[in-house]
């Protein structure tokens, strides 16, 4: 297979990690990748707003040199490989990296590319901050009731994709060790032996289905959740409460049914502000809070039962603040709050490793493949994921341009058409002429 070798701008620098943290030249080299689907369109749309507002907030002093990096159908129409090596490699020796969405099919094919570069670089926090852009439509009375930021855990949970196919040898081998070691929590379940073959057939009579001779059928899943995974999320999460001064961190979590995995991330999370943070049991627990006299004093650490926080943050967003769940609770959770405030086409995220600095800063939404190549949909997301970026690196300046940009641009009601059919008087605009608005409002 060959490999892709990206063209290295001759004027930039690497930005490195020291132990006090990053040291961004004034020219850093940033990898990127295009993306699949609407991925071009909205890479297009979106570096020229990062570039104009790094050149607006530093007077030319400062300039990202881009290097783009190939992952997806691109990498693969190039060098045969979805992710290339050199991919890979450059995001990890350049530490700060910027990415479209990557297609993953459903069922069988490649596995996610992005949750691959997720765990190849150990981005252990999925990072999504949610809030209002005043304007926006939405479909709650007060969207701007929302301003919460999502700790998602980015290693591990059924995303570590632990999978064995239905029917295959494998799965087979894995059910018949767990039938021999575990027979009595195994015993509950229709996994398919001939007697069980024979339970179906006889339930299924009931609906009118025909009998046959089923064939062991029975994918499995496993999902783990380890104490170092949830320590270094948690930890982050309650770290970036107490800097940013936020009131909670609520830890989501299913831990009623799965008792072990996400009852056990609760659990550990509760441990984790005790034994970091010196955090008390309130009213007799379970919540904690940090006690007077502590760094992040008052912060209420609480937790929610996933589905019902599912609810509450629809019925009661201001009681949530900052949330820290597994994997795919916070898959669901980013995509729902998103909506709540005006939709996925304005939904930023990073995915980050705080120990070695590595940061992938991408949307929350995928390709969006009906619209590719229309010029289309909202870069927003992917503007936004670099105004993350920009933060992250300490470009403060140029971050602040975007948002303050950001705001005028959809203060003037010239706006993609996710916004524009829902918001009164506004004119629909083309993807990059929603970044020409926000150029023009920097
Ligand atoms: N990190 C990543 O790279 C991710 C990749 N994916 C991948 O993307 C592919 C497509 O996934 P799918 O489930 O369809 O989800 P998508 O997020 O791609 O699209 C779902 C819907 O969200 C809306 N939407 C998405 N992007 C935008 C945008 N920029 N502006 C406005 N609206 C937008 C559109 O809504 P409407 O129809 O109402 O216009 C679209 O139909 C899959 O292969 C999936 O695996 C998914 C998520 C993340
Ligand atoms: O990798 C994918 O295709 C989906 C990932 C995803 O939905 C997410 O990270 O939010
Ligand atoms: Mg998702």
């Amino acid at each position: 297979m060959a490999d892709f070798t990206p063209q290295v701008p001759a004027g930039g620098a690497k930005i490195t990690k020291t132990p006090t943290g990053l040291v961004v030249p004034d020219h850093p080299i940033i990898p990127f990748i295009e993306g699949d689907g609407t991925g071009p369109d909205i890479w297009r749309a979106s570096v020229r707003v990062l570039d104009a507002a790094v050149a607006k907030a530093y007077g030319g002093q400062r300039k990202i040199e881009w290097m783009e990096v190939l992952a997806g159908e691109k990498a693969f129409n190039a060098t045969g490989n979805w992710l290339p090596d050199s991919t890979v490699d450059a995001c990890r020796d350049y530490l700060v990296s910027i990415k479209g969405p990557l297609t993953t099919p459903v069922g069988g094919g490649i596995r996610s590319l992005n949750v691959a570069l997720r765990q190849m670089l150990d981005l252990y926090v999925c990072l999504r901050p949610v809030r209002w852009f005043e304007g926006v439509p939405s479909p709650v009375k007060k969207p701007g009731d929302v301003d919460m930021v999502i700790f998602r855990e980015n290693t591990e949970d059924i995303y570590a994709g632990i999978e064995f196919e239905p029917g295959s040898d494998d799965a087979q081998k894995v059910l018949d060790f767990l039938a021999k070691e575990f027979p009595k929590g195994f015993d509950k379940i229709r996994f398919g032996t001939k007697a069980k073959t024979d339970d179906w057939n006889k339930a299924l009579e009931g609906i009118g289905a025909p009998a046959r001779d089923l064939p062991v059928q029975v994918g499995v899943g496993i999902k783990p959740v380890s104490y170092l995974g949830t320590e270094r999320l948690v930890h982050s999460a309650i770290g970036y409460a107490i800097q940013n001064n936020r009131k909670s961190v609520t830890l989501v979590h299913k831990g009623n049914i799965m008792k072990f995995t996400e009852g056990a991330f609760r659990d550990f999370g509760y441990k984790i502000a005790r034994d970091f943070y010196g955090a008390v049991e309130l009213d007799g627990g379970p919540w904690h809070v940090i006690p007077e006299g502590k760094p992040g004093a008052g912060l209420v650490i609480k937790d929610a039962i996933a589905d019902a926080f599912l609810q509450q943050i629809l019925l009661r967003p201001r009681e949530y603040d900052v949330s820290a769940t597994l994997n795919l609770n916070g898959d669901y959770l980013s995509d729902a709050l998103a909506a709540q405030v005006g939709g996925i086409g304005i939904a930023p995220g990073a995915n980050i490793n705080y120990v070695t600095g590595h940061a992938v800063f991408e949307a929350t939404h995928g390709t969006a493949p009906k619209y590719a190549d229309l010029d289309k949909v909202n870069p927003g997301s992917v503007i936004l994921s670099g105004e993350m970026m920009l933060r992250y690196m300490g470009w403060t300046e140029a971050a602040d341009a975007i948002i303050k940009a950001m705001d005028g641009a959809i203060g003037s009601k010239r706006v993609t058409y996710d916004f524009a059919r829902l918001m009164d008087g506004a004119t629909e605009v083309k993807c990059s002429e929603f970044a020409d608005e926000i150029i023009k409002h920097l």
